[in-house]
């Protein structure tokens, strides 16, 4: 037995096998309920549809029963069928059609995504920082707020340094003009997983009719040669490096170092202290040639300490370092703007 959705956007339609295994909660239950999501975002995209659909079917479907929810797959797919072949009609594609998700939609895009890869959650190590089981509760709103932090152009190439089943790359892809998103995992059960979710995100994308731009999610352990250019090619790096050991976060500073002025480093622990001064004691470390500074948290985004979790954003500039040297040929220059350039971000 078997449930069908129809694109929205005239692609394949989608199959749902019942019972539905799928979901967090890995009941039959959860698989239903992301068929009505599914349906109740595509309302959000044909008002013409929302309204017929909520007073008539979205409002009595019993998701433990086939027949009820074959029904409300049935009259959603002849009101879609209605809507794409009046688009059809007119020449001009739909204003609705390859446009970027909304984050509400992305969200769900993201979820129903890791519902159909990851078929076995328990082989990923769930007690990561960001464990991907629970992305869309807590990283989702993270990164979303690490995007209005931070101006994003489509000049920009963003790295995900350790990106797991590549959850932050598929969100900077569809959220970001970004001109390719690159994610780097070494380790074997999240990189199959990522090959599952690349198809599965643009499965769904295309169902959707939303646009997103290039990614790749690649093997390899990102401190190999192999991938030293994708590091210091990238202009937004992503690293969420908390529980990195000193040998790491050294060699990730050694490729830092080759990153273009104007790159941004966001992290979950900062690659060198806030208040760093160049002195002639520390003329090679990385702090001379960035701006770092410390960005809000989440209102409510507390760590399993309970204390509120900070990130760091790293600005390359190696202005800095060149006005340190011209203070030591003029003494008389103060040395302001260094200091004021480290302070919280708002
Ligand atoms: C030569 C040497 O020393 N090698 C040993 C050290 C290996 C280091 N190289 C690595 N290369 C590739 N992948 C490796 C290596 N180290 C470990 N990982 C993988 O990182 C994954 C874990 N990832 C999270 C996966 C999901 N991505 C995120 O959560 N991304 C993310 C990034 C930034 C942020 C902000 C902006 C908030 C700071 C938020 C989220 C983090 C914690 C590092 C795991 O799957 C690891 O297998």
């Amino acid at each position: 037995m078997e449930l069908k959705l129809h694109s929205p956007a005239g692609a394949e339609p989608v199959l749902y096998t019942w019972p539905l295994t799928s979901g967090r909660g890995n009941d039959k239950h959860d698989g239903a309920l992301e068929i009505v999501e599914t349906i109740r975002w595509v309302c959000e995209d044909l008002p013409e549809l929302k309204l017929p659909l909520e007073n008539n079917i979205l409002c009595d479907y019993d998701t433990r029963s086939y027949d009820s929810m074959k029904s409300l797959c049935d009259r959603f797919n002849r009101a879609i069928d209605s809507v794409v072949a009046l688009e059809k009609g007119t020449s001009l594609p739909a204003q609705r059609l390859n446009k970027y998700p909304s984050r509400g939609l992305l969200r769900h895009i993201l979820q129903q995504t890791y519902n159909a890869a990851v078929t076995d959650p328990e082989k990923l190590n769930q007690y990561e920082p960001f464990s991907p089981e629970v992305y869309g509760e807590t990283s989702y709103d993270l990164v979303c707020q690490m995007i209005d932090q931070i101006e994003i152009t489509a000049d920009d190439v963003f790295i995900d340094l350790g990106s797991g089943v590549g959850q932050v790359v598929l969100q900077m892809a569809a959220a970001t003009p970004c001109k390719i998103c690159l994610g780097l995992e070494k380790a074997d059960v999240p990189s199959r997983y990522a090959e599952s979710m690349n198809k599965n995100f643009r499965t769904w994308m295309q169902w959707y009719g939303k646009k997103y731009g290039e990614y790749k999610l690649i093997r390899g352990d990102f401190l190999t040669e192999e991938h030293r250019e994708k590091i210091n090619q990238a202009t937004i790096v992503f690293v969420n490096n908390f529980a990195f050991g000193p040998s790491v976060d050294h060699q990730l500073k050694e490729r830092f170092a080759d990153l273009k002025d104007g790159a941004r480093i966001v992290s979950s622990k900062s690659f060198c202290p806030l208040n760093f001064r160049i002195t002639d004691r520390n003329l090679s470390d990385i702090g001379t040639i960035m701006h770092v500074s410390e960005m809000s948290p989440l209102r409510g985004s507390v760590s399993w300490t309970g204390k509120p979790v900070s990130y760091y954003l790293h600005i390359i500039d190696r202005t800095k370092l060149e006005r340190y040297f011209q203070r030591l040929k003029k003494p008389q220059i103060k040395n302001g703007d260094d200091d004021s350039r480290n302070s919280k971000a708002s």
